[in-house]
Formats: C-alpha cells, structure tokens, sequence
C-alpha cells in the first residue's frame, strides 16, 4: 500500500492555473526527485505536500488520511534558502529540531545528552563540528544551508520535502551532503521529495523521478494551463519510465527517454 497518495490534484492562484491533474502515488521509504521548467509549480506542489496550502481541487492522502490543515511533526522541509534559529548555537540547533519532534518539545536528562551526542556525531559528518559552539550568524551561506539540511534530517521526519536543498553547495560540500542524506534515509526508511534542477542530482539521489511539464500551451497565453507529471522513471533501472517496467510482454525495454540520458 502506497505512503503517499495524491489524487487528481488541481491548483490555481485567482484565475491562473499552476498545477493540473497531478496524480501520484509513493511508496513508504521511497526518494522521489522532481524536475521541471522553472516556474512550472514544483515548490507549490511541496507546499500542499506539506499541508501549507490547500488545493483548488483534489485529495492527498498519508497513510489513507486526508491531510488535516495543520502542522505535523511528520514532516520536515527544507527550502532553498537556509532557515534556522539565530539564537542558538549551531550544536542547540540541531538538539532543538530533535526536541521539536517529541510530543513535548523538550528533552531532559539522559534523552538530552544523547541527543547533543547525536548532534555533534552530525555536525562531524557534515563538516561543521568546529563550529559547534558559534551561532548561525557566524557561518557562511553553504554553511548555513547544511546546518539546515543537517537540522531537518534530526528531526527524522517520516517524509522529507526538499526544496533545492543543495543548489547554494560547492561540488564537494554537495557530495557530503548526499551521502549524509543517503546514510540517514538508510537508517530512518523515511520517505523523501526533492525538488532540484541538476538530472544529475536528481537520478543519482532518486528511486523515481517525476517530470512537471505542461501537456497544453497556447502560444497567445503561456499561463493558460498549468502543468501536470509527464514522466515517471524509475531511477534504479536505468531510467526508464516506471510504468513500462510492469511490462509482461518479453520484448526489449524501450530506449530510455533523452531526459533521462542527460541524467
Ligand atoms: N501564493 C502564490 N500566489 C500567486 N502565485 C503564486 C503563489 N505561489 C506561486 N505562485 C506562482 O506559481 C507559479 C509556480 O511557482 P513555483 O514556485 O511552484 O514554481 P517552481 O517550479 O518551484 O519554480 P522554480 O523552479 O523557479 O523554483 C509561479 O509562476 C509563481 O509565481
């Protein structure tokens, strides 16, 4: 049974539509990247992922329940653009997202020193544990940004929505971070949507990799219609496109899709 269900999903900002009949459904522990034009609506399909907005039209379901309207902890975001606490140390930051994520919101005891030995385990992965005990100010941007990713991923949230996460990020900061990712997804099983631009990225980090894209254009009115999911590949099979990987038929997969090469 499917984690995630999104059901012919329709979203428009006054009389403008973004998204389109997006339907999708996600495995529970599965890495689902996602492309597309900028502006075609893949940071506002995180936002109703994340129960920041509602659709205009259509249902998503975790766990067969519509989503409620309200914040839960089971889910984590990170957006592009870094945002963590100013006030408290780089090391508070993390212990704080872990407490965050308990029904109480605070640690105490034995609980709280395992988790400041988490964080600084965290911080040693992620290169920042020479800055534990400065504050976010002090850190540049790339810095900032893996504070953040490092943060979310503390809170081990049972799905993970990320925005650009590692567009600020040099080649070698990048590599740390995906494997980081990698070895925290390993151990948590939670299930993740990563928006990104770089094909790369997307089918290297990605079980799938779905494409946003418009299926209708009126070249009098570019903002006509609003985009939907065109292609679904399967990141682990050589990018073909997942549907054709239920085939029964015993003939030769097709050849992937250019898209996919580029990857
Ligand atoms: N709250 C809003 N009100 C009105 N228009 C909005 C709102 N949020 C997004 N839009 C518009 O919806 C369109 C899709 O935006 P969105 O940020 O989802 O695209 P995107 O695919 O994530 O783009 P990018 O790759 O550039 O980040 C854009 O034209 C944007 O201006």
């Amino acid at each position: 049974m499917s984690l995630v269900e999104v059901r012919d999903i329709f979203q428009s900002y006054g009389q403008r539509p973004i998204l389109e009949r997006v339907n999708l459904s996600v495995a529970e522990g599965e890495f689902v990247s996602i492309v597309g034009a900028s502006g075609c609506g893949k940071s506002t399909f995180l936002r109703l992922l994340l129960d920041q907005e509602r659709p205009t039209r259509g249902e998503i379901t975790v766990d067969g329940e519509p989503l409620k309207g309200e914040p839960d902890r089971t889910r984590g975001i990170v957006f592009q653009r870094y945002s963590v606490f100013p006030h408290l140390t780089v090391r508070d930051n993390i212990v704080a997202a872990e407490a965050l994520s308990r029904p109480l919101g605070r640690l105490f005891g034995g609980v709280k020193r395992a988790a400041c030995a988490r964080a600084e385990a965290a911080l040693e992965r992620i290169g920042l544990a020479h800055v534990a005990q400065q504050y976010p100010s002090a850190l540049s941007g790339g810095m900032q940004q893996r504070l953040a990713i490092a943060q979310a991923l503390a809170a081990k949230p049972r799905i993970l929505l990320l925005d650009e996460p590692f567009g600020a990020l040099d080649p070698g900061t990048r590599e740390q971070m995906h494997r980081f990712l990698l070895d925290l997804r390993a151990e948590t099983k939670m299930t993740v949507f990563m928006v990104t631009h770089d094909l790369p990225e997307a089918f290297k980090l990605g079980d799938r990799v779905v494409v946003f894209d418009k299926t209708r254009w009126d070249p009098h009115d570019p903002a006509a219609y609003g985009a939907t999911i065109t292609y679904d590949f399967d990141a682990r099979n050589g990018g073909i496109p997942y549907q054709l990987n239920e085939d029964q038929d015993g003939l030769p997969d097709p050849a992937p899709h250019p898209v996919a090469e580029a990857g």
